[in-house]
This record gives structure tokens, sequence and C-alpha cells, in this order.
């Protein structure tokens, strides 16, 4: 089973979203990019490195001159620009040129960086998305956002700098924790509150297969978050507007992400959040209390968290402050419209924020 998503900019096609259940046809992706005479740099984690890698690699060594592997610790303290660094002197020092291509093989963290590096690098090399958790193939690995940390600050240094193929395997997610497998629905269940109530209600009623990490079904959740993601990038690739739609839960979650040290992840941090802009949404009258209850006992339902302890509110929200969301002093904020739609508010005050972040301390 093999499903195509194009992604298209000003109406031509830029890449394509390829899902399998295997690496067979990663060749064809190479072979668009004619990478014979090509080096290949696959840059992965710690973790994918003794899972995955030696498969990709025997496949890809057929379609480029070399291959280099660059592995990082994983995890998102690895996720700045040290690693950056050394991914840019090995970059020098095998002597990659402004022709080759690197590959991400990974969650989002790979992703980012590995898009970062392929960005500044001798000014933009091209470069292939694999991913290999929920999250970085309903999300991250779409769109051209890449990035790294500053100081815990999220995403703070980056640039737009689309992939050339986004390629998925997904008989990786089977190997991936409970932790991490539901982290992706951080993501998964901020794409339908703020695009589509029919694919919230179906999350809930196919819960079950979800858990079993059913691969048809996975299919599917992966195809339609990915067709939302498509939506929203093409119409608005740089984020001039619409796309902080998707930055629903992010405002305060990437701040709780901060304070926690890293040691939530990503969609657990993105769980809370949105349970916090949930909260606003309703004190706006935006969303009925029940709808309120219901989108905490659906993230719960996913085992994701609700709350979080041990960090002060004054904390969280002096870090959402300095989140990429502030245009001319004051925080552009996503709040729920109805389950379903979102929209950008300007007006949300500093007081209305630490309602909301109480809201989520526990
Ligand atoms: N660029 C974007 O548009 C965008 C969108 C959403 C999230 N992000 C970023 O993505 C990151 C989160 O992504 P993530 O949750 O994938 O984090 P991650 O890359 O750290 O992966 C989570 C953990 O799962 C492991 N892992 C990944 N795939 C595996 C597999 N198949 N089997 C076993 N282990 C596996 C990793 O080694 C890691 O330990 C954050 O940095 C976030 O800011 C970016
Ligand atoms: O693609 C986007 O745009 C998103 O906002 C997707 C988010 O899930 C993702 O976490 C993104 O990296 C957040 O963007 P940022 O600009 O707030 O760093
Ligand atoms: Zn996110």
């Amino acid at each position: 089973m093999s499903t195509n998503i194009t992604v298209k900019y000003n109406e031509s096609p830029v890449y394509d979203i390829v899902l399998e259940q295997d690496y067979n046809t990663i060749y064809r992706e190479l072979n668009k990019l004619n990478t014979k005479n090509k080096k290949i740099c696959i840059v992965t984690d710690s973790n994918l490195s003794k899972l995955y890698l030696n498969e990709v690699m025997e496949i890809v060594k057929d379609y480029a001159r070399e291959v280099e592997t660059f592995t990082f610790p994983a995890g998102e303290e690895s996720k700045n620009l040290d690693t950056v660094y050394l991914l840019y002197e090995r970059l020098i020092r095998s002597g990659f040129d402004r022709k080759d291509l690197l590959i991400a093989l990974g969650g989002g963290v790979v992703g980012d960086l590995t898009g970062y590096g392929a960005a500044t690098y001798l000014r933009g090399i091209n470069f292939i998305q694999m991913p290999t958790s929920l999250l970085a193939m309903v999300d991250s690995s779409i769109g051209g956002k890449t990035g790294v940390d500053f100081l815990k600050f999220k995403n703070m240094v980056g640039a737009f700098h689309q992939p050339k193929s986004v390629y998925m395997n997904l008989k990786t997610l089977l190997s991936l924790n409970d932790e991490q497998y539901f982290s992706g629905f951080g993501e998964i269940i901020k794409h339908g509150l703020i695009k589509d109530a029919d694919y919230y209600q179906w999350l809930k009623d196919n819960s079950k297969a979800i858990e079993r990490r059913d691969l048809a079904v996975l299919n599917e959740v992966i195809y339609r978050s990915c067709q939302i993601k498509r939506e929203v990038v093409e119409k608005d690739p740089k984020e001039l507007g619409e796309r902080a739609l998707l930055n629903y839960g992010h405002t305060i979650g990437h701040a709780v992400e901060k304070h926690m040290e890293f040691k939530l992840l990503h969609g657990e941090c993105v769980a809370i959040g949105m349970v916090a802009a949930s909260y606003l949404s309703y004190k706006r009258n935006n969303i009925t209390q029940n709808q309120l209850q219901d989108i905490v006992e659906v993230i719960k339902s996913f085992r994701l968290p609700v709350s979080v302890s041990g960090i002060a509110a004054e904390d969280v929200l002096k870090a959402t402050l300095n989140d990429k969301k502030m245009e001319s002093g004051r925080i552009k904020f996503i709040l729920l419209s109805e389950v379903g739609n979102a929209c950008i508010d300007t007006t949300v005050t500093e007081t209305e924020m630490l309602e909301a972040i109480d809201f989520i301390i526990k």
C-alpha cells in the first residue's frame, strides 16, 4: 500500500509526501534528484542509528557517489547550534558541495536540525525528510519550517527551507515507545480542533484501533493530518497569516517545554498548551464548558498530560512573551472560534493568559 500527496506552491508541485510500509522505494525519490554522482549524508540520532540506519544505508549506497552518516545524541537537548556546528564540520571535512544531499532520518528533532543545516550550509543544499516518529510524519516533516533552539527558547534560530521529498515507512511507528507514540497525538488532535471537527470526532471513534497501532488506521490518520497541514502551508508558506493557526497550543506549550527543561516531549507540551488555549476559548464564549471538558477528556484518552507541576505561572508567562508570536508588542494568540475552527487573536491580555496558565499548573 502506497499513498502520495503532492505539496504545491503557487500551483506548482514542489515535493511529494510518500506513505509506505517499508524502505524499498526510496530509490525513486533519489532517482528524481539524480543522486548517482552526488554525496549523501544521512543525519540521524543515537536511537535511530541502531534501528533503521543500516537498512536505509544499504539502499541509498547504490544511488550515491558516497554515503556518509552523522549521528547525534537523541533528544531535544541536541537541537541547538552546537550540533549544527558539528554537522557543518563533518560536511566541510568530507567535501560536500552545493549539489550534494542530506537525508534526515528520525523524528522532528532530526528533521528540524538537518533542515536547518541544509538551509544554511553553502547557502542552501537539498535535503529529504524521512520521518520516523508519528509527530514528524503528521507535522514536522511538512512545510519547510527548520530550526534549532537557543538558550532553551524553542526554534529561535531557523529558516524556511523546503525538503525535496518526504518519505515515510509507517512500520517504524511500531518501535516507538508509548510516550513517543502518543505524543504525536498532541499535533493530530490539534489538526482536528483547528480545521476539521469531523476528523476530531473520527479520532475519538477510532481510539481503540489507534491504541493498538493498526497500520491501516494510522495510514488514514497520517493522510488526513498531512492533508490538513498541506492545505495550510500551501496557502501561507512563510506564516504571514493563516499558518499561525498551526501554532494552536504552542504559545504556552513552548513555554512549558522550556521550563520543564525538555523533560516533557513536544507533543505533550502542545497537549498542555491546548488545554490552556481551550480554556481561554471557553472564557471568550467561543466554546462551551462541556466542549472544554470534552477536549480535556480526549487529550487524556490519548494518554497525554493536561497539566504540569513544578513550574511557576509567572515564569511560563514570561517565556510566552519571548516566543515568536509577538508582533509590535502584542501576542498573536490562537483561540478556537468553535470546535474545528481557529482564529488569531491579538487582544488576549496578560491577566487572561495568567488565568489560563493557572488552569494547567497543578
Ligand atoms: N518543523 C515543524 O513544523 C515542526 C512541527 C512539529 C514539531 N516540530 C519539532 O519536532 C520536535 C519533536 O519531534 P519528535 O516528537 O519526533 O521528537 P524526537 O525527534 O526527539 O523523537 C522523539 C524520540 O523518539 C525517538 N524515535 C523517533 N522515531 C523512532 C522510532 N521509529 N522508533 C523508536 N524511537 C524513535 C527519537 O530517537 C527520540 O528519542 C520538536 O523539536 C518540535 O519543536 C517541528
Ligand atoms: O508548521 C507550523 O507552522 C507549525 O506551527 C507546526 C508546529 O507544530 C511546530 O511545532 C512549529 O515548529 C512551531 O512553530 P514556531 O514558529 O512556533 O517555532
Ligand atoms: Zn508543534
